[in-house]
């Protein structure tokens, strides 16, 4: 087997992660935190690339990492255009649609271009696995009911897959082998339905489709919403920050932080309780629905992100939902190794590389 260094750089809205890998194993891993007033400061995304880039080389710089020992710089893929799951070369079209935001803004839109300029000045070539965009959706999926809207797929394919092909090792398997349900439950939740390797239906995480989040309000009716554009009250920017980023349990607890919910649940707060318990419903609802698509056939439902750390989330959803499929749960996420992972298969040729844009 080759030996492979990567530097992996993963942007957060609130956080920049890093890591170093050699071939799939993590050998140093730092998140940077951003303040909001910092972040706020910036107008677009794109406009925090140099405070975010002179924040890496200088985790690289103070821990005394050797530059010249990359192999490749990997990142998390943002909104570029929709493309099949997969390992990507950063090139020229792609860091364009990234920087303007051809399918929206988000902070894994800057992934591309920071690996793509530190690879640059080494001489390396940059990659992004699995971006948010990932898009594999069958016709039917497709339709929202409006021709004005139609459905879109953003979400979590990164650590969708990896989980995917976690579950489909310890079943005895590869990840087209199987049918899987998977939720991502993440201060954004999207539920992928996999049929055989392939996402061919999920709800879009960030633009008001499924359920409600730590931080958004998922799937609300269209009605409201039209009231709230109308009231003279919020701007369009404001009235996106309350659903998308003030939404879901930020809304109706004032938090994020489902550690904060079960405390408050422990404490005996039954109002907590009742949104944290209608987060679980609206979870197991959207997996019923994935059941539906799959006709049934379903080998696994998995659950997974920071939410999966939870028991008593856990508890809930399986209660609703063990009747279609085991349910198997992989706590946290496992981004950076996925990442590290799409890479390795791709220079090992185990796995062909993706050619941006999808023809
Ligand atoms: N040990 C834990 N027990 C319970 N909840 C947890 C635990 N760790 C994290 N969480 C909760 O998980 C949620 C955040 O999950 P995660 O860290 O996967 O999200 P993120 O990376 O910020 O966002 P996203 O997954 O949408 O990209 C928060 O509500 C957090 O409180
Ligand atoms: C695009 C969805 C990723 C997130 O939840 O932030």
């Amino acid at each position: 087997m080759n030996n492979y260094t990567f530097l992996i750089i993963n942007p957060g809205s609130t956080s920049t992660k890093i890591s170093i890998f050699e071939n799939d194993i993590e050998t140093m891993t730092e998140t940077i935190r951003h303040s909001s007033e910092k972040i706020n400061s910036y107008k677009e995304i794109y406009d925090q690339f140099d405070f975010r880039k002179d924040l890496i080389m200088d985790v690289l710089k103070n821990k005394n990492i050797d530059l010249s020992t990359f192999t490749a710089i990997i990142a998390r893929g943002g909104n570029m255009k929709p493309v099949v799951g997969g390992t990507y070369e950063v090139n020229e079209e792609m860091l364009n649609d990234l920087k303007i935001g051809v399918m929206g803004q988000h902070a894994s839109n800057l992934g591309g271009g920071l690996a793509y300029s530190i690879a640059s000045e080494l001489g390396l070539k940059a990659y992004v696995v699995d971006p948010v965009v990932v898009d594999e959706f069958e016709p039917l999926a497709r339709i929202s009911g409006t021709p004005l809207i139609p459905r879109k797929s953003k979400d979590h394919p990164l650590n969708q897959r990896a989980v995917a092909r976690e579950a489909a090792k310890e079943m005895g398997g590869k990840y087209d082998d199987f049918n899987f349900i998977i939720a991502h439950l993440g201060g954004g939740i999207s539920v992928g339905t996999h049929k055989r390797g392939r996402m061919i239906d999920v709800n879009n995480a960030l633009d008001g489709d499924g359920p409600m989040s730590p931080e958004r309000c998922g799937a609300i009716p269209f009605g409201g919403v039209i009231d709230l554009c109308y009231s003279g009250e919020y701007t369009k920017k404001e009235l996106r920050k309350k659903l998308v980023g003030c939404g879901g349990l930020v809304g109706y607890l004032g938090t994020n932080d489902a550690r904060e919910v079960i405390k408050r649940i422990k404490e005996g707060d039954e109002y907590s309780k009742l949104i944290y318990e209608a987060m679980a419903y609206q979870i197991s609802k959207e997996i019923g629905a994935s059941s539906a698509v799959l006709k049934g056939d379903v080998d696994a439902i998995l659950l997974t992100g920071g939410l999966a750390y939870d028991s008593i989330l856990m508890d809930w959803i399986k209660d609703r939902v063990e009747f279609i499929a085991p349910v198997k749960v992989f706590p946290g996420e496992h981004e950076m190794k996925a990442l590290a992972c799409g890479v390795l298969r791709v220079l090992d040729n185990k796995e062909k590389l993706q050619m941006y844009p999808n023809k």
